[in-house]
């Protein structure tokens, strides 16, 4: 692990809107989009346009201009569910989940893991859950991961060609702070990020801790590997919830952050399947 780089300028606002950054450039391009945005899938074009798990669904979002093409928009009416995190399996399968935005209700854990596959379905694979976080694979694509947060436990599944989860049991019981977003290094071991601890976790593939990385801002929200030989760590932060005392205390809380890391990330897969567009939006 390096020294932590001079955090890229981002442009921070009260409510920041998803910014695109140029890391070379230091600089981050606030996005015009309709909801806000838990996570995208990469397309094997080199296009401007991304799958985006919105709020209330997927949708083809073309980055440029901001436009959106609405495929699966399930979560449309107002249950206090957004959809959250999400990745591209080896396999190029989109997955992406849900959280129970509405604390009164969370209990419920009404929200789902869902699946885009193929052949261009979105359909829950899996329920029960009250926020969907760090869904990550291995390098050889036969195990997720994946977290729900408040219960501050990572699960692992085995994930068969079919794209069937299975076998799910817990990775990794957390005791400082809450898993949020995360991703798998060429050597298989789990980067999580830490909500409300401040510090990024790297886990080896039976979940043992064997690194834990302190970033200067207590919400980081996900990590993801960059850089010409994928050896540079972003960090993703967050300014929401902290009351003002916490941000004069925190004057980075909301920045992207970059590390130099010895063990490479693994290129980003892509959403092979299949594009279908709504017919009822
Ligand atoms: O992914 C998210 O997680 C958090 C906090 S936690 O890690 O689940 O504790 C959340 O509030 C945030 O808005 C969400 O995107």
């Amino acid at each position: 692990m390096g020294r932590p780089r001079r955090p890229p300028a981002v442009d921070r606002h009260p409510e920041p809107p998803p910014a695109r950054l140029r890391p070379r450039h230091r600089r981050g391009r606030d996005l015009r989009r309709p909801e806000r945005i838990g996570s995208i899938a990469l397309l094997p074009d080199e296009s401007s346009r991304v799958v985006a798990a919105f709020e209330t669904g997927l949708g083809l979002f073309d980055l440029s201009s901001g436009d959106v093409a609405w495929l699966h928009r399930v979560e449309a009416d107002a249950n206090g569910r957004r959809f959250n995190d999400g990745r591209v399996d080896r396999a190029g399968r989109f997955w992406a989940g849900t959280m129970v935005e509405d604390e009164a209700i969370r209990h419920r854990a009404e929200a789902s893991v869902w699946r885009l596959d193929h052949a261009g379905d979105f359909a829950p694979h899996f329920g029960g859950v009250q926020i969907a976080n760090g869904l990550a694979f291995s390098p050889d694509g036969k195990t997720a991961y994946f977290s729900d947060s408040p219960l501050q436990t990572i699960f692992a599944f085995d994930l068969d060609e079919d794209g069937t989860l299975s076998n799910r049991r817990v990775f990794a019981q957390v005791t400082d702070g809450y898993p949020d977003g995360a991703t798998v290094d060429a050597e298989g071991c789990l980067w999580s990020a830490r909500w409300a601890a401040g510090t990024v976790v790297r886990h080896a593939p039976d979940g043992r801790v064997l690194q834990t990385l302190r970033v200067p801002a207590s919400q980081p929200t996900c990590v993801a590997f960059g850089g010409d030989d994928l050896r540079t760590l972003f960090v993703t932060s967050a300014r929401d919830e902290l009351s003002d005392d916490e941000l004069v205390r925190q004057p980075h809380a909301g920045d992207v952050f970059a590390y130099d890391v010895t063990v490479p990330g693994l290129p980003e897969p892509r959403y092979t399947g299949a594009i279908r567009f709504a017919s009822n939006v």
